[in-house]
């Protein structure tokens, strides 16, 4: 039986701890792939479930710990879902607001009823860096691209993606209302079931 009380998170993103801590509770300890290495591996699957499984086996080789690890991104509906998979790299690696700086420019004219978008979440578990059966998790969470940014919580593209459902941008959701509805929520609701968590 795998001892999954203390789980590496293969992460570098600091609001994805911060989430991903808060939806497991006290009874697993996340600890950050930070403490033992600062290189972070090259993203080069074409898919949210490569990227996931290639952090995901990196940091269980570098830990010697099971990893969790998480590839989210972007979909949107007038780009072709980009920039998906890409969606962290989208301003070539200047950062978040450059990212939403970027995507608020490329949507200028498009109209509210072709602004529809969906974030997308793969966790990927393994046991250990050869797991040949890794545990995979998905969650999206529709909505649409604001035309300005609006809120100060979360991270990312945040403060650009409004949520039908609360008639507000997900960065003005408090953090336990986001942790309630997000796509990272969803999957990790899926992997709560496949672990036998509460
Ligand atoms: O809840 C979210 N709220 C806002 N933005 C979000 C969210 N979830 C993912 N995103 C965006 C951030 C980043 O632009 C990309 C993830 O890229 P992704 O490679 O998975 O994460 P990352 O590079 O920030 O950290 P790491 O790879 O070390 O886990 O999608
Ligand atoms: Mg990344």
């Amino acid at each position: 039986m795998i001892d999954f009380t203390q789980l590496v998170l293969a992460s570098h993103n600091a609001g994805k701890l911060k989430e991903l801590q808060a939806m497991l509770g006290e009874s697993v300890h996340l600890r950050s792939i930070g403490e033992f290495s600062s290189v972070e591996p090259e993203e080069t699957g074409l898919s949210f479930v490569e990227n996931a499984i290639l952090k995901a086996r990196n940091a269980a080789r570098i830990s010697g710990l099971p990893a969790l690890a998480d590839d989210s991104g972007l979909a949107v509906d007038f780009l072709g879902g980009a920039p998906g998979i890409y969606s962290a790299r989208y301003a070539d690696g200047q950062g978040d607001a450059a990212n939403n700086a970027k995507l608020l420019d490329v949507l200028k004219d498009v109209p509210e009823a072709e602004r529809g978008a969906q974030f997308v979440c793969v966790l990927a578990l393994v046991r250990h860096a050869d797991d040949p059966l890794p545990i995979l998790c998905e969650g999206l969470w529709h909505g649409r691209i604001l035309t300005q940014a609006s809120g100060e919580h979360g991270f990312g593209y945040d403060p650009l993606f409004w949520v039908p459902e609360r008639n507000c941008s997900s960065a003005e959701l408090s953090p336990a209302e986001k942790n309630q509805l997000s796509h990272r929520a969803r999957a990790m609701d899926l992997l709560r079931q496949r672990l036998s968590l509460k």
